[in-house]
């Protein structure tokens, strides 16, 4: 008997991104950006509307330095195995969940670095991070001359859901990305190259403002 053709399809579409993720993933734990096991990604499969979508997610609690035959696997919108699997997707997958509702994005990162860390705790009463001015925020395709931008910061409760609502409510669609106090940071994009473009301005503008309030003494 054969196959039906849009399995195999699919099937074809799982294994790139798998490979793609993989990639991604030696690469970010080749930077140091996985310490601890900490951190997550994830890549949209197939057909996307808001209300149902499928994607590859890190699964939960593995050394993101090693690969494996199972370092990700397939979830839905709500963030459940979408095939039998042993493997348990990332702890903080409905986050990933919402970040797709509402930006349709294709791919979203998630590292923990001491720089994302640090600038989520120095700005947490304003509950965003400025950026003044500085040429990388064109990464953001932000053209405007001396353009200044406010990266969110929300809560970070150890009960997931509990994020979730305040991912929904802070999301700003013109800054591709969101932090989590004292946790880290959430860079999405169209694809793996522009999620990567993303996290990695987001990274260079978070030691830049912590290096300039730290040189300025305020
Ligand atoms: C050991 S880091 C704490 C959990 C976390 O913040 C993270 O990013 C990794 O969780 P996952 O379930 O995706 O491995
Ligand atoms: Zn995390």
């Amino acid at each position: 008997m054969s196959e039906h053709p849009s399995k195999s399809i699919l099937l074809e579409e799982k294994q790139r991104v798998y490979r793609e993720l993989d990639r991604v993933k030696t690469d970010f734990a080749s930077r140091g950006w996985f310490p601890g096991t900490s951190g997550n990604l994830s890549m949209r499969v197939g057909a996307f509307t808001p209300e149902q979508f499928t994607f590859a997610v890190t699964a939960s609690g593995k050394d993101k330095a090693a690969s494996t035959p199972d370092d990700f696997l397939l979830v839905d919108e709500t963030g459940a195995a979408c095939e039998p699997t042993a493997l348990k997707p990332s702890a903080e997958t409905l986050i990933h969940c919402e970040i797709y509702r509402q930006t349709g994005c294709g791919a979203i990162f998630h590292i923990h670095s001491v720089y994302n860390s640090l600038v989520s705790e120095l700005f947490w009463d304003r509950r965003s991070v400025p950026v003044e001015g500085v040429e990388l925020i064109k990464a953001f395709n932000i053209w405007d001359e001396e353009a200044v931008i406010e990266v969110p910061i929300v809560s970070n409760f150890a009960n997931i859901p509990l994020i979730v609502p305040e991912v929904r409510d802070r999301l700003d669609k013109r800054i591709p990305g969101i932090l989590l106090r004292k946790h880290g940071i959430y860079a999405w994009g169209r694809d793996a190259f522009e999620a990567r473009k993303h996290l990695e301005a987001f990274e260079f503008l978070f030691e830049y403002v912590y290096k300039l309030k730290l040189v300025q003494g305020r």
